[in-house]
């Protein structure tokens, strides 16, 4: 084979000297070889390993070639005009034998590639055909003519019959000179368009080839199609090795099936039996939303078996841990289960999430589930509540301090908060609280990722995930002017927002269930049977303190039942409320919603003297009673907290 790249599959052998009578009047180097349907497939794959880079198939071959070679085929069958051409010389030779008698008769078709064209054809014609491969040599003596595919070439079709069948005359149908030199045009075409994918592909090999990450593309059937340089290193194996098998037997720890059902992007752990080990990003590959297949990224773990052990080992001491995973938090919700899904992702990369939700929604399980679903599961999840600190405390605990920052500093300083987070991720829970000073030292933080401890001057990196949550609406609070815009950009690159328990009653049942569970066997106790009544009272009710509230109920109800059975009356004393009150109003004191608030705090807060038992007995959270005072206390200040600790 020549320069020349495109070759032609010919039938038979006077098609093969026409084709190249025509190629060589019109200056074309085209290749052309013959080939019986049986060997059509073996002499087109030899073509295509001789370097050929298109192939024009007669149409009857084409359909299996096209599957079997890795180069572009055109399909050479006779065209519109060739069809249009052979009926009207039909019509015409019958017109001029006498023999013509309009749609009263009728004319057969033989041929699959030209049977649909020539139906229609010869409707605009007003002849009347019929398909012959289901009528018997016998019933031929009815038909006018019989027009038949013929492969050949051909300048011209149908003015004379070719042959005759039982007497009736045999008109073929041929592939006409335009058709070759189109179809020769459109090899050259697709040659072209090869080409620039084929230097796309290459520049894209080659950026693939240079970054440091190892990378493995996987296709729908699971597939390996492609590894980079980086990947083969990693893994110690070849691209011959791997590529064409199935992805599961070299990463038998990657489960692919949410990124390529689900199109969703996932960080799994590798084990290649190293004590190092690898971390792996699969992130789909979508054409017009659909996803087609995943690509994999694959880099050395933060953390060898060691140093896991090591860091298990501290974190345990240390207490920085998180027990929660995406499981825990159940709901039945659509938007709650979608909010999962971003979390998921957003665990995938290192931005800043911000979570927006009100008191007992589940904003720390979240966190905490990001955190362990995400490649700094291995180091420690820190959370800070950072309305529950004065400022001066919260600064030195979240950034530490160097010896003799202040009175009472330790001799030799202390880690901050941030440092204590290095390699995990740090919870900023109540962000919306902090004053507009310590607002400052934060955007520093998450611009840089750099501290300073008080009463320092050195910039200590960290290597922290920063997720921060707040049941406020912090536009408004920009509005006020009491929180940073440019603060609230950092922070809400990510952002959350989990709905309150009555705007998603379904979760109830399911709630009632889990956490009764959980709440009897920690107590000891049979799990509770809820009658209809008993959800459905559950169901109405307003829920201010969410589910913290709700697993305070149902741990009440453990309690307090004498039998496993609850009704809607028992559900009604825990929850103190009458039938009209059950529909979702709460009998409350007279005052401003903060007056009363701080009212029952406070009583709750003299009778019990400590505010975990207050939080739990409200059905809110430590932070939420800490919130509440701080807030009161802003805006009166003859409140003094001395009183109440
Ligand atoms: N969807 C849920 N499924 C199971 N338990 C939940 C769910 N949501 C919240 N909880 C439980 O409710 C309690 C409060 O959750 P969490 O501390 O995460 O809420 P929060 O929004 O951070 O509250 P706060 O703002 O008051 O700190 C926890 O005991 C948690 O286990």
């Amino acid at each position: 084979m020549q320069t020349n790249k495109i070759a032609l599959i010919a039938p038979n052998k006077d098609f093969t000297l026409r084709a190249l009578d025509l190629f060589s009047e019109w200056g074309e180097k085209i290749h052309v070889a013959v080939a019986s349907r049986e060997d059509s497939i073996a002499i087109a794959q030899q073509l295509s390993e001789r370097g050929a880079d298109a192939l024009i198939c007669y149409a009857s071959f084409n359909e299996t070639i096209k599957t079997t070679v890795n180069i572009p085929t055109v399909s050479l069958r006779p065209s519109m005009l060739d069809i249009l051409r052979s009926l009207q010389g039909v019509k015409e030779w019958l017109a001029k034998n006498g023999k013509w008698a309009g749609t009263q008769q009728t004319v057969g078709l033989i041929g699959d590639a030209i049977i649909a064209e020539a139906t229609v054809v010869a409707d605009i014609l007003g002849i009347k055909t019929t398909i012959l491969s289901d009528i018997r040599a016998g019933e031929l003596s009815e038909f006018a003519a019989v027009v038949k595919e013929i492969a050949d070439i051909a300048d011209s079709q149908g003015s004379e019959p070719m042959s005759t069948m039982n007497d009736i005359p045999c008109f073929p149908i041929t592939v006409g000179h335009e058709t070759v030199f189109k179809s020769v045009r459109q090899a050259r075409e697709l040659i072209l368009a090869g080409r620039v994918d084929r230097v796309k592909l290459e520049q894209f090999k080659a950026v693939m080839e240079f970054t440091g990450e190892g990378i493995v593309a996987v296709d729908s059937q699971r597939r390996i199609a492609y590894i980079n340089h980086t990947a083969e290193k990693l893994l110690n194996k070849s691209k011959e090795q791997v590529v064409g098998c199935l992805a599961a037997t070299t990463f038998p720890d990657v489960n692919l099936d949410d990124t390529l059902r689900y199109g969703q992007t996932r960080v799994a752990e590798m084990n290649d039996g190293s004590d190092q080990g690898f971390t792996c990003r699969i992130v789909p590959m979508l054409i017009s939303g659909q996803t087609v297949g995943a690509v994999l990224t694959i880099a050395e773990a933060p953390f060898s078996a060691k140093d896991k052990d090591k860091a298990s080992r501290a974190l345990a001491e240390s207490g920085y841990r998180a027990t929660y995973n995406f499981e825990d938090f159940i709901t039945a919700n659509t938007f709650m289960k979608e909010t999962l899904e971003a979390a998921k992702s957003y665990a995938c990369v290192d931005s800043t999430i911000l979570i927006n939700g009100d008191t007992g929604t589940g904003k720390e399980i979240i966190a905490q589930s990001i955190h362990n679903y995400s490649q700094r599961c291995r180091g420690p999840f820190v959370a800070v509540n950072c309305a529950a600190l004065p400022e001066s405390l919260l600064e030195s605990e979240l950034f530490g301090y160097e010896c003799g920052a202040f009175t009472g500093a330790r001799k030799n300083g202390k880690k901050g908060l941030f440092e204590q987070a290095d390699k995990g991720t740090i919870f900023l829970d109540e962000i919306g609280e902090v004053s507009l000073g310590m607002q400052a030292r934060l955007l520093r933080v998450l611009q840089q990722r750099e501290i300073m401890r008080v009463g320092g001057d050195k910039v200590i990196p960290v290597d922290v995930g920063i997720i921060a949550a707040t049941h406020r609406n912090l536009p408004d609070l920009i509005e006020k002017g009491v929180f940073r815009r440019d603060l609230y950009y950092r922070l809400s690159i990510l952002q959350l927002r989990l709905l309150p328990l009555s705007a998603r009653p379904e979760d109830i049942p399911l709630l009632v269930e889990n956490i009764g569970k959980k709440l009897s066997a920690k107590l000891f106790k049979q799990s509770l049977q809820f009658s209809a009544g008993a959800i459905e009272v559950l169901r109405r009710y307003q829920w201010p303190g969410n589910v913290r509230e709700l697993a305070g109920v149902i741990e009440r109800l453990i309690i307090l039942k004498k039998d496993t059975n609850v009704t809607s009356d028992d559900v009604k004393k825990v929850l103190d409320v009458s039938d009209c009150q059950a529909d979702g109003v709460r009998m409350v004191p007279k005052g401003t919603m903060e007056e009363i608030e701080y009212a029952i705090i406070m009583q709750v807060l003299k009778e019990t003297g400590s505010h975990e038992q207050t939080a739990k007995i409200l059905g809110i959270s430590t932070t939420t009673i800490w919130r509440k005072i701080k807030l009161f206390q802003n805006e009166r200040n003859d409140f003094n907290l001395q009183q109440i600790q």
